[in-house]
């Protein structure tokens, strides 16, 4: 072919060929067709319905916080059956593959799993999960009408979506890192990963991390700048405590995790040496950055989730929360202490004893507050008359579960016992007893609690009680033969063993991940048996479970401006005493509410994100550079878009308001 350069095809195409879409591995080919089956059925069903225009101009688009809060939950519980699917593929893999008998999965096949579900659950299920209940749950809380920077919201969504759909991209082109989920030097260096995966790790992390590190200054803005009036710090809400430190911790950890990811980049695109032994490099830079990024980042999961426990145990119990003040102490102080641990991830490195001594003490310390916090939830419950709702039913498990859990911790954190048990199945069970115990337990408290304000009608209790029977009995039997093996001395990141003595372990493990799977099953029938039944589940009261904290105060679903006139806050639940007082919801002398507008300017930057990452990883110049100029070209073109803004009439509100105090 003399018409065309092969320089020219080299632009467009890259490194990428035919040969990079797997279509000789029978398992992602049956994976493919059942995902393009489900995808087919659903747009379908979406073009059918002839939904697409109420999804762009409703949804897709939309600056308002509590919808944007809705579609992170619904990336995170899409991308939770990815992960969990991940899982059971290793569960069954470890449970058979003893002696001769090879298991199903090829070594470089079940290294991408492992690195996939460790990645896709840390950054596209728990993350998107604590982003979105804040979003859905904070402004209200604290009496706003929607976040600081609504436009903002929705990009940071959309770039959270185009992270995940570039990491989902590697399984049918291309494939994704084996280095597991923080993907060390050298191992991630050129040399020794020349494929496409960790490319598409950086990229799909560099990219989701935008969105999450722009979404945590939002966040934090909000919480400091609009507050209902008299809401003074310490009269706030103690998921929006919560809420304000994660994202506190965001913004101090994500550019780290930027810049090792950065780094990393240049070593594998450019031929720096930032993290390998030649030319001045050093690796155990990268184990120090990545960490100082990746300690903070389980509190920002799990303080959320505390914020989560605190509201649902005084709900549920009719008291106020135990020890208030306390709780908020603690709270600062585990995020503080956060940043003084990050090394007894690496106490195997050789920093020498005393700096081992240091950091396992520093962590140590971790226990006392993190204690407070339980004795705290429970003397809240003490004497208290405890209603047992699916949300307080995960409130009791995590209690249980994450103090074995934060135990197991400790033990870890004591440098001599850890040179045995770094990187063993102890290990991995220990942050598996404090994930799913804390933080996935919380997130499910508290989509059962905030469903009824977020749809009008309530979560069906009896799937959610199979739900959580399952999951919990299931998490016991899938995680606790894993401590059992770790101290016999098995490593983590194992595809195949010889020793038979240890099969039954894995294999009391795989039955508890099918435990679990019957759990997710039921949470997904509990989703469309509720909707079925929603006549029979609605509550019209917009107060449910006789809530404290002022989201209660509006109707559910909130109307999209929130709150008709701005609450006057005068203590810490002020729902619970307006109603003390006999509040009654103003009837008349509305005003017109200034809103933003929807703008699809989030998703346009957001697929052109997704175009030059996955030009990046495949190295198609071209497409990379008109990317990322039409990238800049769409941001400066949206600051000119003066068509920002709206009200909503007064007689509108009026409409809204009356409909409302009448039901
Ligand atoms: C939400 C996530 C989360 C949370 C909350 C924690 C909480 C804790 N973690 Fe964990 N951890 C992880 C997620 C998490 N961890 C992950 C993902 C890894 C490994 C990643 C990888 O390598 O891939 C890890 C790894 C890890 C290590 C490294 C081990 C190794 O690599 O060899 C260590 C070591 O110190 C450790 C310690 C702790 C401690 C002390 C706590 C404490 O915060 C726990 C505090 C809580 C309690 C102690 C229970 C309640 C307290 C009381 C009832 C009071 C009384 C108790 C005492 C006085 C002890 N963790
Ligand atoms: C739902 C049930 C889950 C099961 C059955 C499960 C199972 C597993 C298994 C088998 C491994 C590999 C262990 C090994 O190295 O031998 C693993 C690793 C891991 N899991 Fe899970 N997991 C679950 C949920 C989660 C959740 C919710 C998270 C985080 C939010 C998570 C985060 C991780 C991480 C970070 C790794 C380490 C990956 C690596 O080694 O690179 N898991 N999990
Ligand atoms: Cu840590």
């Amino acid at each position: 072919m003399t018409f065309h350069s092969p320089d020219l095809g080299k632009l467009i195409f890259g490194r990428l060929t035919l040969d990079d879409i797997p279509y000789h591995e029978p398992i992602l080919i049956f994976t493919f067709l059942g995902v393009a089956i489900g995808a087919i059925a659903v747009l379908g069903a979406i073009t059918y319905y002839r939904k697409w225009g109420y999804l762009w101009s409703e949804w897709f688009t939309s600056v308002d916080h509590k919808k944007i809060g809705i579609m992170y939950i619904v990336l995170a519980l899409i991308m939770l059956l990815r992960g969990f699917a991940d899982a059971l593929m290793m569960r069954g893999q470890q449970a058979i593959a003893f002696g001769a008998h090879e298991g199903y999965l090829p070594a470089h096949h079940y290294d991408q799993i492992f690195t996939a579900h460790g990645t896709i659950m840390i950054f596209f299920v728990a993350m998107p999960f604590i982003t979105g209940l804040i979003n859905f749950v904070m402004p209200l809380q604290i009496g706003s009408r929607d976040v600081a920077f609504p436009f903002l919201n929705n990009f940071s969504f959309w770039m959270t979506v185009s992270g995940a759909v570039l990491v989902m991209a590697s399984l049918f082109i291309g494939v994704f890192a084996r280095t597991g989920w923080l993907a060390y030097p050298p191992l991630s260096e050129l040399p020794a990963s020349p494929d496409s995966g960790v490319d598409y790790w950086i990229w799909g992390l560099q990219i989701a991390g935008v969105g999450t590190t722009l979404s945590g200054i939002n966040m934090i803005a909000t919480i400091v700048k609009m507050r209902a009036p008299g809401m003074t710090m310490m009269k706030m809400p103690i998921f929006t405590w919560t809420a304000l430190l994660a994202n506190v911790l965001i913004v101090a950890a994500f550019p780290v995790l930027t810049a090792t990811l950065a780094l990393l980049a240049l070593d594998r695109y450019a031929g720096t040496h930032f993290f390998t032994n030649d030319l001045g490099g050093n690796y155990m830079m990268y184990v120090n950055l990545i960490w100082v990024w990746g300690h903070p980042e389980v509190y920002i999961l799990v303080l959320p989730a505390f914020g989560v426990y605190s509201e649902v145990t005084s709900t549920f119990s009719r008291k106020r929360l135990f020890g208030y003040a306390s709780m908020v102490y603690a709270t600062v102080v585990i995020a503080v202490l956060s940043y003084l641990v990050w090394l007894h991830h690496f106490f195997t490195m050789g920093s020498g004893a005393s700096v081992n001594s240091f950091f396992g003490i520093t962590t140590m310390i971790i226990s006392i507050p993190t204690g407070a916090k339980i004795f705290n939830w429970m003397f809240t419950m003490y004497r208290g008359r405890i209603v047992y709702d699916v949300p307080m039913l995960w409130v009791v498990a995590f209690i249980v579960t994450f103090v074995i859990g934060g135990m197991t911790g400790v033990l870890l954190a004591v440098p001599p016992a850890d040179f045995e048990l770094h990187n063993s199945l102890f290990l991995i069970a220990h942050f598996h007893n404090v994930i799913i115990g804390g933080v996935l337990f919380g997130m499910f408290a508290g989509v059962n609690y905030w469903f009824p304000k977020a749809f009008g009608f309530r979560l069906d209790p009896f799937w959610g009680k199979v739900s959580f029977w399952f999951w919990v009995v299931g998490f016991y039997f899938a995680f606790m033969p894993l401590y059992w093996l770790g101290l016999m001395g098995v490593t983590r990141r194992l595809r195949h063993f010889d020793d038979p003595s240890l099969q039954i372990w894995f294999e009391i493990a795989a039955f508890g991940a099918i435990l679990i799977l019957i759990g997710i099953a039921a949470m997904i029938v509990q989703f469309a048996v509720s909707i079925l039944h929603r006549d029979k589940l609605r509550d019209t009261t917009g107060d449910p479970w006789h809530g404290r904290t002022l989201e209660w105060s509006t109707s559910s679903p909130p109307p999209p401006y929130n709150f008709a006139f701005t609450p006057q806050v005068h203590d810490i639940d002020t729902w619970w005493q307006m109603k003390q007082y006999k509040w009654r919801r103003p009837v008349e002398g509305f005003l017109p509410i200034h809103m933003p507008k929807n703008t699809g300017t989030g998703v346009y930057l957001a697929v052109l994100s997704l175009i030059f990452g996955f030009a990046m990883v495949w190295y198609m110049w071209l497409i990379a550079a008109i990317s990322f100029v039409a990238l800049l070209a769409v941001a400066i073109h949206h600051t000119f878009n003066y068509d920002r803004d709206y009200y909503i009439p007064a007689d509108e509100v009026g409409r809204v308001e009356t409909a409302r105090a009448g039901a």
